[in-house]
């Protein structure tokens, strides 16, 4: 009975739903504050005479890209992911909240100064200080957030492992979603309220930080009573979870799955995120919506996986086909992004159809593309592999919306409006095509690697560590 009493925390559905509920949060926020800043490019690019900052489309690039920047060169992702499977989960997500904190507030604080119009050199360009700053501050932000996100799911799978893990990340991510929702959805009014302002919606993002944090703080206070009960409990027969090594990290890289797993990633993440970061000036230039609105239709798309991520997580859970399941979202990638490159496809109609289209084939990919890497790497070299694959990503998501940004400037202007360029999207969105072709290549590897290796990708998670249990338990039954 007493037993029964102290398992409760991790055998309870109320317990590890209400711990999904926290952590999710905390990265509904982050999300928020990651993407806040595409719906107001139009106004970053806006004269500073007319309440802009005078940003060109490479300046904004180059401060888009340095969500990657630490994460990239300095490795602090993967630092990030040791941490991890070194310090705990609590540690690592109290650690990389308050490093968001901090990054977030150093970009608040470049935007809202002009540093009396200085500017400095780096490595052969000019920056402006607002510029510089505001990008440094975002790179400190990029590396809690990125960090977070590989602790959160580590989170879910030590508390849904053997349930609805799939579910639970599809759910995850579906709170991500609905900060980019409303960052890309609400940011352009929260700055018109604000007479036109780009310091006050971040301001308001830090604030929501702040909640963010006590959120997880909540979470911490859970999680560290369920592992007093489980040691409470802890008949001293289980299987003691190894500890990371050093020498883990080459056994994830020398894995084929591993490689496949990281590519598919940063290619297919590659055509979104920074897509996303975009498509509200898209929205301006190709379909002719006020900059006011841009952001509306983009903002559907991660609206739509709000409701679609968690379903196919559910049906991958039940289902399984994760591998195929992938395969089918790169066809779509390709196709939307194609549609998007036709330069006379330019009514507003094709837009919200291909944002929901793109909308269907995001939900598709994450939600078979995190519940599959526990089946390719053990428990104890999650956090790690995690990060990796995060690392590898960053490298698309510091790299893209530069080059787009480069691109833009260079081969695409048409036209200036009120002192802003306009620009002709073809370009930037056949590039975005050609990441679609080449996720789909790895993802087709990727199927193929798993019928040599027998990883289980298309099979049903919940099936699958059922029967491990059952297994297990008849090992046990044996033994005794
Ligand atoms: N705009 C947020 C970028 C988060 C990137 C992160 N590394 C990630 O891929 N998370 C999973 C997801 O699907 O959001």
């Amino acid at each position: 009975m007493t037993e029964q009493i102290q398992r409760k925390l991790s055998e309870s559905k109320t317990a590890r739903w209400a711990v999904l509920a926290l952590v999710a949060f905390t990265m509904l926020c982050g999300y928020f504050i990651t993407d806040m800043m595409a719906p107001l490019q139009d106004l970053l690019q806006t004269p500073v005479d007319g309440g802009g900052l005078g940003w060109t489309a490479n300046e904004y690039g180059k401060f888009t890209s340095a969500y990657g920047w630490f994460n990239v060169f300095f490795l602090m992702l993967i630092f990030g992911g040791m941490i991890l499977d070194k310090m705990g989960v609590r540690f690592t997500g109290v650690m990389a909240t308050s490093i968001m904190l901090v990054g977030v507030f150093i970009k608040w604080f470049g935007v809202s100064h002009d540093f009396g119009g200085e500017t400095v050199s780096i490595f052969g360009t000019e920056w402006g200080y607002p510029l510089l700053v505001a990008s440094l501050g975002y790179a400190l932000f990029g590396v809690g957030v990125e960090i977070a996100g590989i602790t959160v799911s580590k989170i879910i799978v030590k508390w849904f492992k053997g349930k609805e893990m799939a579910l639970a990340m599809g759910l995850e991510m579906a709170c991500a979603r609905i900060g980019t929702g409303l960052a890309i959805g609400i940011t352009p009014l929260l700055s018109r309220a604000f007479g036109n302002s780009i310091s006050m919606p971040i301001f308001i993002g830090l604030i929501l930080l702040c909640i963010g944090l006590i959120s997880f703080i909540v979470f911490v206070v859970m999680d560290k009573r369920r592992d007093v009960e489980d040691a409470a409990a802890a008949t001293g027969e289980e299987e003691a979870e190894e500890p990371f090594r050093f020498g883990d990290i080459l056994d994830i890289i020398t894995l084929k799955g591993f490689w496949y797993m990281a590519l598919l990633c940063v290619l297919f993440y590659s055509a979104v995120f920074p897509f996303l970061k975009y498509a509200p000036n898209l929205m301006i230039n190709k379909f002719g919506i006020d900059p006011e609105w841009s952001g509306v239709i983009p903002a559907l798309l991660p609206f739509g996986n709000i409701l679609l991520t968690p379903f196919f997580g559910n049906l991958y859970d039940r289902k399984g086909k994760g591998a195929t399941i992938m395969i089918i979202g790169s066809v779509m990638l390709i196709f939307i992004h194609c549609m998007f490159s036709i330069p006379m496809l330019n009514n507003w109609i094709v837009a919200l159809c291909l944002i929901i289209l793109l909308g269907i084939a995001f939900s598709l990919v994450p939600s078979a593309m995190w519940p599959s890497v526990p089946k390719i790497i053990p428990e104890n070299k999650l956090g790690t592999a995690y990060a990796l694959i995060f690392w590898v990503q960053n490298w698309g998501l510091m790299g893209v919306p530069y080059m787009i940004g480069i691109v833009l400037d260079k081969y695409c202007i048409t036209g200036m409006v009120d002192g802003k360029p306009t620009y002709n999207y073809m370009i930037p969105m056949m590039i975005f095509t050609c990441f679609g072709i080449l996720a789909l290549f790895i993802s087709l590897l990727l199927k193929r690697e798993d019928r040599i290796k027998g990883y289980g990708l298309e099979l049903p998670n919940i099936q699958k560590d059922a029967d491990i249990v059952l297994a297990e338990e008849m090992i046990g039954e044996g033994q005794r």
